[in-house]
């Protein structure tokens, strides 16, 4: 595994299953080409990998999205101040854990997430973060149909991000078809998880645990649905 070399746009994922590291490959890979990985998360712009990359791993990045800087106009769309302002307020979100903390950080997501909303698109990477959180407090905190409203409008943005077979973009899928479920959404759920096995199942594997989870939601939907 040292020694596969990095890319922003790679070939491969590492996944764990237990204590165990998979490498999988997310595209079909001709002979004697180099096998990649991702380094770094994605939701960066370009300088910033480069910055990353540069004061982590000691290297310039000259893969294909970096030379092109594509992408960075939708990661940094809308008012420059407001997602400076968002970048901050979620690097400050540290690791909450009493309902009360919880409570803290979604007063202060939907808060800016309310004085924003005519000044940043969904796809702005600050905005999408902010929405993550305000996600992971919602579930937190129980409040199912808020989280679903935020979740949903992740799945867009993590579509333009993430690659086709990416396991961030599966999982996010997998959360919100759960969500889906709880709130007895049961035709939309399924669709939502059916599309999370499609990615799932080649970026972590069918015998993988969390796919076998999935599974297993997948079905006890069919059979609410039957029972309806
Ligand atoms: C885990 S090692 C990868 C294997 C290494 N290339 C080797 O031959 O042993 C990480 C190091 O590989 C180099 N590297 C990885 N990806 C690279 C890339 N896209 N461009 C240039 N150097 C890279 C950097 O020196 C980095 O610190």
């Amino acid at each position: 595994m040292s020694l596969v070399n990095h890319s922003c746009d790679p070939n491969c994922v590492i996944v764990f299953e237990g204590r165990q590291l998979l490498l999988r490959s997310v595209r079909e890979i001709q002979i004697g080409e180099e096998l990649t990985i991702s380094y770094i998360e994605s939701l960066m712009p370009s300088s910033e990998r480069q910055k990353h990359l540069k004061r982590q791993y000691c290297f310039e990045c000259n893969c294909l999205l970096c030379k092109t800087q594509e992408k960075d106009v939708d990661m940094l769309a809308g008012e420059e101040q407001a997602w400076k302002e968002i970048k901050d307020a979620v690097a400050k979100v540290g690791d909450p854990r009493s309902q009360e903390e919880w409570e803290q950080v979604l007063a202060m997501c939907q808060a800016l997430l309310n004085n924003n909303a005519d000044r940043l698109p969904d796809t702005n990477i600050y905005l999408l973060k902010m929405l993550d959180c305000a996600m992971d407090a919602c579930i937190n905190l129980r409040r199912w149909e808020e989280a679903l409203l935020y979740g949903n409008r992740t799945l867009k943005p993590y579509r333009l991000y993430y690659s086709s077979f990416h396991p961030l973009r599966a999982v996010q899928m997998m959360r919100v078809g759960k969500l889906q479920h709880t709130q007895d959404m049961f035709p939309q759920a399924l669709e939502t998880l059916k599309q999370a096995y499609n990615i799932m199942k080649v970026t972590h594997g069918a015998d993988h645990s969390l796919v076998q989870d999935l599974m297993k939601l997948k079905e006890q939907c069919e059979a609410d649905m039957r029972a309806q």
